[in-house]
C-alpha cells in the first residue's frame, strides 16, 4: 500500500455537470443546482455542445464554481480550461495526453486522468497527473465504457497500490457511495444519480453526506472488511 498522498482536489463527492443527461436543462442551471447542494468539485462534461457555445457555458460555470469556492475541472478540453480560468482538466485516452495537459496548465493546474488499473495509475503519476479517475466501478448507462466493471473489490485493489488519489466513477449512486468511500476512494464521481434526481440540490447534499460517512467506516484499502 502506498503512503497517503496530498491532493489539490478536496476529498469527497465529485459531481459531473453533463450535457448528455437532461439535455432540456441548460448546463449553467445544472451547475447552479449542483452548487446549491454544496458540490465542492465539479467536472464540466460537454459531449454534444458546439465549441463556441461550450466556451461561453464554461465561462459561466467556472465563474459560478469560483463564487461558490468549488473546484471546476473541464472534461477533455485543455484549451477551454485555459481560456476560462478553470482549475484544471480531466483527460482520457481520446484526449490530449496528460504530459501535454500539464505542460499547458503549468504546475498549479489540476490534471486528472482516466485509468483502468494500477499500471495506468503509475503511468498517470509519471505523466504529471494529480489524480486518477478509475472505472467503471458499476454498470452505467451514461456512457458506453469499453472496460470491465471493477466492482468494489477490484476498485479497492487498485486504490491500495495507486500512487495517486483515486476518484471512482461509473454507476456511483446514493445507494453505494458510502461503500466507494470506505473502499479508499478520494472521490466518488456522480453524474446520473444527481442530475436525474427530482431535487438535484438535495440529492447532492445526501450524496456528500453519505460519502463522508463512508470515509469514517472501515476501509477495504486498509485491509478491512
Ligand atoms: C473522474 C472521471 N473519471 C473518468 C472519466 C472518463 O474520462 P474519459 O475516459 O476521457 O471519457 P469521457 O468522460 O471524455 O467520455 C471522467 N470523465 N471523469
Ligand atoms: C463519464 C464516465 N466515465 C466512466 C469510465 O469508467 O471511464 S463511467 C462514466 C459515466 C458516469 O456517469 P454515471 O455516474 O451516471 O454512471
Ligand atoms: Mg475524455
Amino acid at each position: 500500500m502506498n503512503a497517503p498522498v496530498s491532493s489539490p482536489l478536496p476529498r469527497g463527492l465529485y459531481v459531473l455537470c453533463d450535457d448528455t443527461l437532461r439535455p432540456d436543462v441548460p448546463l449553467a442551471r445544472k451547475a447552479e443546482l449542483l452548487l446549491a447542494g454544496g458540490a465542492r468539485v465539479m467536472q464540466l462534461r460537454m459531449k454534444r455542445t458546439p465549441l463556441r457555445e461550450a466556451l461561453a457555458v464554461a465561462r459561466e460555470v467556472v465563474a459560478a464554481c469560483r463564487r461558490a469556492g468549488a473546484v471546476c475541472l473541464i472534461n477533455d478540453r485543455v484549451d477551454l480550461a485555459l481560456l476560462t480560468g478553470a482549475h484544471g482538466v480531466h483527460v482520457g485516452e481520446e484526449d490530449l495526453p496528460p504530459e501535454a495537459a500539464r505542460r499547458l496548465l503549468g504546475p498549479q493546474g489540476v490534471v486528472g486522468v482516466t485509468v483502468r488499473d494500477v499500471a495506468g495509475a503509475r503511468a498517470a503519476r509519471d505523466a504529471g497527473a494529480d489524480y486518477v479517475g478509475l472505472g467503471p466501478l458499476f454498470g452505467t448507462t451514461t456512457k458506453q465504457v469499453n472496460a470491465p466493471v471493477l466492482g468494489l473489490e477490484g476498485f479497492a485493489a487498485v486504490v491500495r497500490d495507486s500512487p495517486l488519489p483515486v476518484v471512482g466513477i461509473g454507476g456511483v449512486t446514493l445507494e453505494n457511495i458510502a461503500r466507494v468511500a470506505a473502499a479508499g476512494a478520494h472521490g466518488g464521481a456522480v453524474a446520473s444519480d444527481a442530475l436525474l434526481a427530482a431535487d438535484v440540490a438535495e440529492r447532492v447534499r445526501l450524496l456528500a453526506v453519505a460519502f463522508d460517512r463512508g470515509v469514517q467506516g472501515t476501509s477495504l484499502a486498509d485491509g478491512g472488511v
